[in-house]
């Protein structure tokens, strides 16, 4: 091995490890989490939360990993968030809120990947993301980031004569629809073409549904199945047609975006952020 003398020594930024806390901790991305934390092995679990009256409640983090981690699943938000530098949340908008309600006292900072989030919920986060800095993103996918961008692209590209349609599939468990992921991807669509998503957005067709207005932008939803999550925007023209279509076989890439997102926090102290911040996408 070649020796450095210490003033020639390659530098690296020594990368600060953080103490994580898992909300959801049984659930799907809760448990991809947990894998990928002890995977990657630079940052700690310190808790790991779920709901009162779950199953997973006294059970070993890792139990489900096949890893032990000493920790102990618990219902009690203050012990589970104990010691925490960022909690990282993949649960549902009531559950994440009441999370968010002991950061806030705790000094935690926080990542949000879960969807579903009313207007109102929204500014609730805004309002955390003051306090305590905060990622908070549909999806955490580096491929989905960039297949975001690559919307804002082509809707000004094809910003007439082309019908714009969003259309994703997920497994058969998901509660909400469309997806956060297909909304970001219509907010994009929208922003880009001048459009106002929240007139123009139709999220349901049956019966005489006349001819389709131009100015909209469709949403359709599939479920079924253990999809684990495929995105696809069709821009439809006059004798061609454009797919953007983005496909995720495993959850993964979802949590290896969420540890990045952590990671972007340590080093900030207010304020609210998505993936594009943590990924430098941002124009
Ligand atoms: N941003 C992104 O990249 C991604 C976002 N997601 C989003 O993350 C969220 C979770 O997805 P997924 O892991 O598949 O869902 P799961 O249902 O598998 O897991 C959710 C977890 O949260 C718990 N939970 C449910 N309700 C509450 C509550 N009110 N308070 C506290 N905990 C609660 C569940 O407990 P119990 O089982 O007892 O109900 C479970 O442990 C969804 O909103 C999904 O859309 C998912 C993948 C990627
Ligand atoms: O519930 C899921 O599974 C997923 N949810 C997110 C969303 O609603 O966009 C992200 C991903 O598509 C998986």
């Amino acid at each position: 091995m070649r020796a450095f003398p210490l003033s020639a020594r390659p530098f690296t930024m020594p990368l600060h490890a953080l103490n994580i806390a898992i909300a959801g901790a049984s659930g799907r991305m809760g448990q991809m989490l947990i894998q990928t934390i002890l995977q990657d092995g630079r940052h700690r679990l310190s808790g790991a939360l779920d709901r009162p009256g779950s199953a997973a409640i006294g059970q070993d983090a890792g139990a489900f990993v096949g890893t032990p981690t000493g920790v102990a699943i618990t219902d009690s938000i203050e012990a589970g968030l104990a010691g925490a530098d960022v909690l990282i949340d993949f649960t549902r908008p009531e559950g994440t809120l009441q999370h968010l309600s002991a950061c806030d006292r705790l000094g935690v900072k926080a990542v949000i990947g879960t969807t579903g989030f009313d207007d109102a919920q929204k500014t609730r986060i805004a309002d955390f993301a003051t306090r305590h800095a905060t990622v908070f993103a549909p999806n955490m996918s580096v491929g989905v980031n960039v297949t975001f961008k690559l919307l804002e692209l082509a809707a000004k590209a094809l910003s007439t004569g082309y019908d714009i349609e969003v259309i994703e599939a997920h497994h058969r468990h998901k509660v909400d629809a469309p997806s956060g992921t297909a909304l970001k991807m219509g907010e994009i669509l929208a922003e880009a073409l001048g459009r106002d998503l929240k007139t123009c957005a139709v999220y349901e067709r049956y019966g005489h549904t006349g001819e389709r207005d131009p100015s909209t932008i469709g949403f359709s939803t599939i479920r079924g199945g253990d999809i684990v999550g495929d995105h696809t925007v069709l821009f439809a023209g006059t004798g061609e047609r454009i797919e953007i279509s983005h496909k995720s076989s495993s959850r993964a890439g979802y949590a290896q975006g969420s540890l990045r997102a952590a990671e972007f926090l340590g080093t900030r102290t207010t304020g609210l952020f998505d993936m594009f911040d943590v990924l430098g996408l941002r124009n």
